[in-house]
This record gives structure tokens, sequence and C-alpha cells, in this order.
């Protein structure tokens, strides 16, 4: 459904250091310190041999990357996807890195997963393979050293069987991961949490482009986690979403989805493409891309607007719920044409910030209401919009709010590290 990734263009890891680079010259570290940062803790890889039902042994390969730890235990996602490598999750353990910073939490970055297609998996095959998983990173977890929680095709359910296994050998721990079922003391408002962020941001953005949140119209690319609530979370808003696409394809309606109706067809198992509703049309890649919006939400993998495909988009904002989604060719095309870009760093740093508190209530074995995180999420995130903002403001005629957020969480982690005596 997207076109080829920016793979040509550049690797994950150097899309990352294509934007450490520019910021740690406004902050004029030097080049020691910046192959302090660059370089990753610790890189774990290792074979996982499983039998599936066709009696067969398929060995998968699982990672977790920990990028940074000055300012607090590693934290990330898992994913499961057929395409990961170690570039990819070097790359997305440095975001976190930095994301965490500029939200302000007191964690470190990390992230990994298994290259793996749970939609060929069997439930049973897909914890089979998830505890033995945790079973060979578990001497690098723990709720005072790695917290994983879930990314791309993972969730509460994958969640749960890493705390029950990770408990085998260590005890009742619910602090070793967050995005936990609700039953096992997850937090309430977690699933939600990164496009709620996300809509946060949103908010405090659209006056940059003379934009009113609620008559805004929306196009987003993904409808998993992070689409799916963000779609309903604007709907709710006022704002309408008319274009949507996933892996399968997309669809279009000029008077707006039913977000809802289409979060509950992919929940029961639906594809976007298969989504029949009055109004609605299917389109292609390309017309889903070019649909005129004023929004553009990138909700699903990295290096999804690209050099070869960003002039097709016909938005006046773009607000990144995916890591990593907009190469810098395309960034600086966006730019160029006038586009504000919330960037990934913080727009979608709400999911990290409710782990923070889920994480934070496990370690009490207390639970606040909704309404609580809620609150408090909105309180992180729009503080760090403005402290992003007014970083930027500083630069006129690059005002980009991707570099000033780089600025900020490397700022933040080298003050750390230098407190820590690190270097
Ligand atoms: N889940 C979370 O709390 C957070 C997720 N993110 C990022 O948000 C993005 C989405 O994550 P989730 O929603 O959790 O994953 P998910 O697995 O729930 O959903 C992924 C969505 O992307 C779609 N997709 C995959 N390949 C595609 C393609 N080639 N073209 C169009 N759509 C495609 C899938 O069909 C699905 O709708 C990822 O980049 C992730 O790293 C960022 C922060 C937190
Ligand atoms: O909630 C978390 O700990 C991590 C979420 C994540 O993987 C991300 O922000 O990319």
């Amino acid at each position: 459904m997207l076109q080829p990734t920016a793979k040509a263009e550049l690797s994950s890891f150097e899309l990352v250091r294509h934007y450490f680079d520019l910021a740690a010259d406004r902050l004029a570290l030097p080049d020691d310190l910046r192959e302090v940062l660059l370089t990753a803790y610790r890189e774990v890889q290792v074979a996982i041999p499983v039998r599936l039902s066709d009696g067969r042994i398929t060995t998968f390969h699982g990672y977790r990357v920990q990028h940074n730890g000055a300012r607090g235990p590693f934290k990330g996602g898992i994913r499961f996807h057929p395409q990961v490598d170690l570039d990819e999750f070097r790359a997305l353990a440095a975001l976190m890195t930095w994301k965490t910073a500029i939200v302000g939490v007191p964690f470190g970055g990390a992230k990994g997963g298994v290259d793996c297609d749970p939609s060929l998996l069997q439930p049973h095959e897909l914890e089979k393979l998830t505890r033995a998983f945790t079973q060979r990173i578990d001497k690098v977890l723990g709720p005072t050293r790695d917290i994983p929680a879930p990314d791309v095709n993972t969730n509460a359910q994958v969640m749960a069987w890493m705390m029950d296994e990770y408990g085998k050998g260590h005890g009742y721990t619910p602090g070793i991961v967050t995005g936990k079922p609700i039953a096992l003391e997850g937090s309430f408002g977690r699933e939600a949490a990164t496009a709620r962020g996300l809509v946060y941001l949103f908010r405090e953005a659209a006056p940059a482009v003379n934009l009113v949140p609620q008559e805004a119209t929306v196009a987003i690319q993904g409808y998993g986690n992070v689409g799916s609530w963000a779609g309903r979370l604007l709907s709710r808003l006022g704002a309408r979403v008319v274009a949507v696409a996933d892996e399968s394809g997309a669809v279009r309606a000029e008077r707006g989805l039913d977000t809802d109706a289409l979060a509950a067809h992919v929940r029961d198992g639906g594809r976007v493409a298969d989504y029949v509703a009055d109004g609605v049309e299917p389109v292609s890649g390309e017309e889903f891309l070019a649909t005129d919006c004023d929004v553009f939400v990138p909700a699903a993998l990295g290096g999804a607007i690209h050099a070869g495909n960003a002039d097709l988009l016909r938005c006046r904002m773009v607000v990144e719920g995916a890591n990593a989604p907009t190469t810098p060719q395309a960034d600086e095309l966006l730019r160029e044409k006038g586009v504000f870009i919330v960037p990934d760093v913080m727009a979608n740093a709400g999911g990290v910030v409710v782990s923070y508190f889920e994480w934070v209530q496990n370690l009490q074995h207390f639970r606040w209401d909704e309404r609580e995180v809620n609150d408090k999420l909105g309180t992180i995130m729009r503080r760090a919009y403005r402290e992003v903002a007014a970083r930027a403001a500083k630069r006129p005629g690059d005002g980009s709010l991707r570099v000033a957020a780089f600025e900020l969480g490397i700022e933040r982690v080298v003050e750390a590290a230098r407190l820590r005596g690190n270097f």
C-alpha cells in the first residue's frame, strides 16, 4: 500500500543520525560526545527456534537495543514485523532516548522485537514465540533496567505474556512491561494514549497554520492502535476524517468516515480496503496520499513519506503518529511547500508518557482513574510543545520543530550524563 519505502534514500539509523547531527551542530557538541550519544549502550540479538503447528522448527531472530540510560531505565516498544533488523531498532531506540527527554519522563531509550509476521501465526504460536523471546532477553530486562511496551503488531495480550514469563523467574512484577491489560495492572488510558497525546499537540499546533481543530479534515495512514485512536479522538473533537489507509488499501469519504465503525471493522479482523459504507469509496495508494485535507497523520511504518511521494501530499500539516515516517528529503520538500510538521519525537510521545504513569502506578500497586491520567498527559504534552516551539522560534528562517525537539532532547541527555560523571 505504501510507496516503496525510503530504504534507498537513507537507512533508518542514517535518518535519525541526520537530525541528530543538525541538532548537535546547533549545540556545538564535540565529536567525541557525538560518538558516545550515537552509540547504543547494549545490543542484544537472539535466535528463537520455535516449533510451529506444522511440526517444523522456524528460527526467528529477536532484538533488544538499549540506546542510552542516562536519564533512567531503558524504555521502548516491542515490534513484531518480518522486515525488522538491527539498524531499524538502533534508530528506533535512539528516537526513544530523545523522546523521553523531550517530554521529561525519567527514562532512557530502547526498542526491540522479532522478525515474524503475526498474521501468519496462530495465537498459541504467537504466545510461544513471545515467551521464548522474553526468556532470551530476560537478563537485560527489569523494572529498574528496561521496560518494554507495545509497538507495531504487539498489544496488551503480548505484554501480558511477557509479564507472566518474566514473573516465572523473578516473581510477580507488573512494572516489567507497560501497555498491559487493565485486569493486570495496566493503566487506564494507555491504549489510546499515543493518539490522545497526538491530538493534544495537534490542538496546540493548529493556530500555526490558522487551522480550527474542530473544522479540520484529516487523512490517516495506518489504522491500528495509533491510527484508529487518532481517527476516533479527532472525530470526537469535531474534525472530519476523510481518508484512511492500511496495509490492505485505502478508502475515502468526502463527507467523513464513521471512525468508530471503521475501528470496529478492523478490530473484528477486517481490512480497511474491504470497509463498505454509504459514501465510502476505495482509492489507490496514490489517490490516498493526494487526498485534499488539512492534516495528514502517518500512523504506520517508517519512511512512508519520502522523496518519491511527498509531492503528492495536499495538506497543511503533518502530525507524525508513526516513528520516522518522513525522510529528510521529504521533510524539506514539504516544509518548502509550507506544510507544518509536528515531528514523531513529540507528536507520538503520549504513549510513553502514559507508560511512565503505568510504571509509577505499578511500583506503588496503586491506580489512577482515566480522567487523572488524561489530564496529566495533557499537561505534559502541552508543556513539551511550548518548550520546543519556543526553541524553534529562536531560529527565524529555520523554525523546524523537529530539529528544535532533537536539540532539547539531546541537551537534557547530555546534562544527565555529565551530572552522573559519564563524561
Ligand atoms: N503503539 C504505541 O503506543 C506507539 C506507536 N508508535 C508508532 O506508531 C506507528 C503505528 O504503531 P501501532 O499503531 O502501535 O501499530 P499497529 O500494529 O497497531 O498498526 C499498524 C498499522 O499500520 C498499517 N500498515 C502497516 N504497513 C503499512 C503499509 N505499508 N501501508 C499502510 N499502512 C500500513 C497496518 O495495516 C496497521 O493498520 C508505528 O510507527 C509505531 O512505532 C509510536 C509511539 C507509540
Ligand atoms: O510506551 C512505551 O514505553 C514505548 C512506546 C514506543 O515504543 C514509542 O514511543 O515509540
